[in-house]
């Protein structure tokens, strides 16, 4: 396990480029599986579930080229579905949240797929019944083996049907609407998810010669096609970690562009730290954040104070609540963030109180920060990431902080994050990373 050394209390300054998008990384790499042709695929994100994910591409038989430059060509002529009962797929799948997106495409192309419980975030109960239910609505049928662990699903023949989902599940959409682009008649998916990973994923499989409308929206309508053909697709920079180096700009007061971000795909993000009082200027595509002495929490327009909470899109994701947590620690004011999806995901606050925060953890899903407005900087610690996006904001914090931190386990923050030390140094960031 590796881990961070970082120097805090230096300001950076400079450009960033926001890598490719995780979460779409992870749905677009399994529609791969639909079709037999190739698919070029650009600006793929070198991550750790990312490279986990196109590894186990490989180890079913699909054919993977590195072209270079963030790009790649797959080939799914020949998959081998045996391997889906070798111990190695059962490991490999089960390190990784994004592998249960492997199940749509397997069942709509062959017929046939199993599972481990996928692995991810450990932030709370993460149920699948999302996807299952959808897979049986089109004519699945589901197996849960208790002895093993292992999800089976097969079909002979998917049949279009009307659903209406029980929670908008981000993968659980994009599981069942892989599944039904080849499926027999017309399905009408209601309450689908609708983040941009959704919708990048919905204009890839179009573009592939699928037929679905209502893309953006939660009511999505499919019309089944025979089979699919090749493509090439770009993915969209990633918001989370524009989001990210936003936080990260105003805690240490840095003058940071984060380029090519394609504002308008950021929904609620820039406004939700406007409201925190960080400031920032679309020049173009970019966005440029001022270094910035102080910030002041928005109340609300009747003086009551600032709530900042998750919801499905186009509300904010919860991907981000870290982040938002950790910047509202030095900021003016007072904030509660309420994280509703996940029951496990605020608990890293201790660190953060450990390093001289004032937060009050009100219960699981609440925590009020009362911000320090700078009359005291956070210290140094050592500590471990417990996930992706805690991981995060506890590297923010510790770059914000008086004197030396280590997180360890940043295998964690890897996860999701293109070799963050090394474009952070390029800053000015003082980090080193040790085994
Ligand atoms: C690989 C990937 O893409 N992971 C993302 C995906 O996970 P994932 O697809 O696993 O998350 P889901 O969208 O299924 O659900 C997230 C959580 O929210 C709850 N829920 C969801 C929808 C709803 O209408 N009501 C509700 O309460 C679920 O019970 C669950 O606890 O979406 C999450 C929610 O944006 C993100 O945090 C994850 O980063
Ligand atoms: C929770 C996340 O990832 P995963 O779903 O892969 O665990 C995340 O990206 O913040």
């Amino acid at each position: 396990m590796s881990s961070f050394i970082i120097e805090g209390g230096t300001r950076l300054s400079g450009e960033i480029i926001p890598q490719g998008a995780k979460n779409e990384a992870l749905q677009i790499l399994c529609a791969v599986l639909l079709t037999a042709e190739p698919v070029t695929i650009h600006k793929i994100p070198d991550i750790r579930d990312v490279n986990k994910l196109i590894e186990l591409l490989a180890e079913l038989g699909v054919e993977v080229k590195y072209l270079g430059n963030e790009s790649y060509r797959f080939c799914a002529k020949d998959v081998d579905i045996d391997y889906l009962e070798t111990e190695d797929f059962r490991k490999k799948a089960s390190s990784l949240r994004g592998s249960i997106m492997i199940l749509g495409p397997l069942l709509a192309r062959f017929g046939k797929g199993k599972i481990s419980k996928p692995g991810g975030d450990k932030i709370g109960r993460r149920r699948l019944d999302t996807h299952f239910i959808g897979f049986q609505k089109l004519g699945a049928r589901f197996l849960y083996e208790a002895e093993t662990g292992m999800y089976h699903i097969d079909a002979s023949q998917l049949k279009g049907t009307y659903m209406l989902l029980d929670e908008a599940s981000v993968t659980g959409t994009a599981n069942i609407l892989m599944a039904a682009v080849m499926a027999e008649g017309k399905t009408t998916i209601y309450n689908a998810a609708c983040e941009p990973y959704l919708q990048q994923l919905s204009k890839m499989l179009n573009r592939m010669g699928a037929k679905i409308t209502g893309i953006g929206s939660n009511l999505l309508h499919i019309e089944g096609v025979e089979s699919l053909k090749g493509t090439e697709h770009t993915m969209l920079p990633d918001m989370i970690e524009i989001g990210s180096f936003i936080g990260m700009a105003a805690m240490t007061q840095s003058e940071i562009t984060i380029k090519d971000c394609q504002i308008p795909e950021l929904g609620v993000i820039p406004e939700t730290f406007r409201r925190l009082g960080i400031q920032m200027e679309f020049r173009g595509d970019d966005i440029f954040i001022p270094a910035q002495e102080r910030y002041e929490i928005e109340t609300f327009i009747d003086g009551s104070i600032m709530t900042i909470a998750d919801a499905i899109w186009p509300g904010l994701t919860p991907d981000l609540l870290s982040i938002v947590l950790v910047v509202a620690t030095q900021a003016k004011g007072t904030v509660l963030v309420h994280q509703k999806m996940f029951e496990s995901r605020l608990f890293f606050v201790d660190k953060l109180i450990d390093m001289g925060a004032q937060i009050i953890l009100c219960d699981p899903h609440r925590a009020t920060v009362i911000g320090l407005n700078r009359q005291q900087k956070l210290k140094g610690i050592r500590m471990t990431s417990p996930d992706i996006r805690a991981g995060q904001a506890l590297l923010i914090a510790a770059l914000s902080a008086e004197g030396r931190s280590i997180i360890d386990n940043v295998e964690q923050i890897d996860r999701g994050y293109q070799h963050i030390d090394t474009r952070l140094k390029a800053l000015g960031a003082k980090i080193e990373r040790v085994d």
